[in-house]
């Protein structure tokens, strides 16, 4: 699909791009997309209004998209794929994920977080929201991969004094790194990694941190019955409570899973307006035994996203399969077959993940950053095309993704990312000398 062009030299940071004939919104468009990665016109034909084009991408027999976010993820999980499944939450969690990732390394996380990118550069995703640790290894991962994160530090005391010391250093030193990268695309947050997790001092330290930072919050909330039931038993409050007194939820607020909300909690998140990501593969997966309450929350003006979770619990990192487990799952769950369709779902993954992680509107118009995912519409998922946004929500996979481009500059080309074979590569030694260490050490 591309003219005129060298294949490598579209990866280009820098370049002006002119996307000839693509769908949008059902209508044959071009798409002229400035040097500075802005979306300077749509029209039916390019005007010529903003100079040549340095690169031409044929866009005929493709649709265009907004590029989709993944508004909860652990990208270096993705050393852990297969490595622990079929496990409830917690066991899953204390016997076999936490006492391995006691043994990452920074070099680990460059290397999972690269292979994560990749992965979801693959289904069309731009930008993603990720909890983990070594994270200025995942900025540095970020930056070379060219697509957007929010980053923070997987916050977690126990209660203990001297663990929340070390995770407040974490999370400064965390933050002063991201902001002297001054990049626009890498952003960091504040990640009290759940209400079980962090004592009550450590989720005040980190509400008011993000306060004076002007930063969000990235927590997990509410994801399995045991946790819930816990948390009323200690607090004698539901866990969105708890948060909520220690100043935890606010408009810069995006909480994981909320499978377990009831209605009074649906109520709290939509008048603050906090973010809540929906995780259905990793819900089924980690059988927490209970859908979202997707429309409860609708209805109560929460926005709603999309995420994938950790590649441990998924185990990929693909946001077209979320999109229509979502769909689904809600259907199947509350037993409506109208609740989530394909055009909310696919908000979900576009404007409301967007907004979730401050990178904007998650539309294609004029003045917008240029985040557009090309399809091609002549793969048989695609095939035929009464409504493209009920083929991208129900029937497409990451095969049909051709193009994706972040803040302007191309990331994948003809289904082609450059150096994948190596990042696979460097990912796979990581994650089995992970493993070696960590038998080493038994
Ligand atoms: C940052 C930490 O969070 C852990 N984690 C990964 N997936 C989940 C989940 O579904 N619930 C709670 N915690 C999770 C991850 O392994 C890190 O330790
Ligand atoms: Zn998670």
């Amino acid at each position: 699909m591309s003219d005129n062009m060298n294949d490598i030299d579209i990866f280009n940071e820098t370049d002006s791009i002119l996307i000839k004939k693509t769908l949008v919104n059902g209508k044959i468009k071009d798409i002229f997309v400035s040097d500075t990665g802005i979306i300077e016109e749509i029209s039916d034909k390019y005007s010529g209004e903003y100079g040549e084009p340095e690169f031409i991408i044929d866009g005929e027999s493709t649709v265009a998209s907004p590029g989709f976010s993944n508004t909860h993820t652990h990208s270096a999980m993705t050393l852990l794929r297969g490595y622990a499944d079929d496990m409830h939450l917690q066991e899953w969690l204390s016997e076999k994920i936490w006492p391995l990732e006691a043994h990452l390394s920074a070099e680990d996380v460059y290397n999972g977080t690269m292979l994560a990118s990749i992965e979801m550069i693959r289904s069309g995703t731009i930008a993603f929201n990720d909890m983990y640790f070594f994270m200025e290894e995942a900025a540095r991962a970020v930056y070379d991969s060219g697509i957007k994160a929010v980053l923070c530090h997987g916050f977690i005391d126990f209660g203990n004094e001297e663990k929340r010391e070390a995770e407040i250093k974490a999370t400064e030193k965390l933050c002063e790194h991201i902001k002297s990268m001054n990049n626009p695309r890498i952003k960091a947050a504040v990640g009290p990694h759940a209400p079980y997790t962090v004592s009550k001092e450590g989720l005040l330290w980190c509400s008011a941190y993000s306060k004076e930072n002007d930063i969000g919050i990235h927590i997990h909330l509410s994801e399995t019955e045991q946790e819930v039931k816990d948390c009323i038993e200690q607090n004698n409050k539901r866990p969105s409570k708890v948060l909520d007194e220690c100043g935890c939820l606010s408009k810069r607020t995006v909480a994981a899973h909320g499978c377990w909300l009831d209605d009074s909690e649906c109520e709290l998140l939509g008048k603050i307006g906090v973010f809540v990501a929906h995780n259905p593969v990793s819900n089924m997966k980690l059988a927490v035994n209970r859908a979202m309450p997707y429309q409860k929350l609708i209805d109560s003006g929460v926005n709603v996203t999309l995420g994938t979770d950790g590649c441990s619990s998924n185990n990929n990192l693909d946001i077209l399969e979320e999109m229509k487990t979502a769909a689904l799952l809600q259907k199947f769950f509350w037993n409506s077959d109208t609740v989530l369709p394909a055009h909310e779902t696919l908000k979900m993954a576009t404007s409301a993940g967007k907004k979730a992680l401050g990178f904007g509107e998650g539309e294609l118009k004029t003045g917008a950053e240029a985040d557009i995912v090309l399809i091609n519409t002549k793969t048989p998922c695609m095939t035929p095309l009464f409504n493209w946004e009920s083929n991208i929500v129900y029937s497409a996979n990451s095969n049909a993704v051709d193009t994706v481009i972040c803040n302007g500059r191309v990331l994948m080309h003809d289904g082609f990312i450059p150096n994948e074979e190596e990042i696979c590569k460097k990912a796979s030694d990581s994650a089995y000398s992970l493993v070696k260490r960590y038998n080493d050490s038994l």
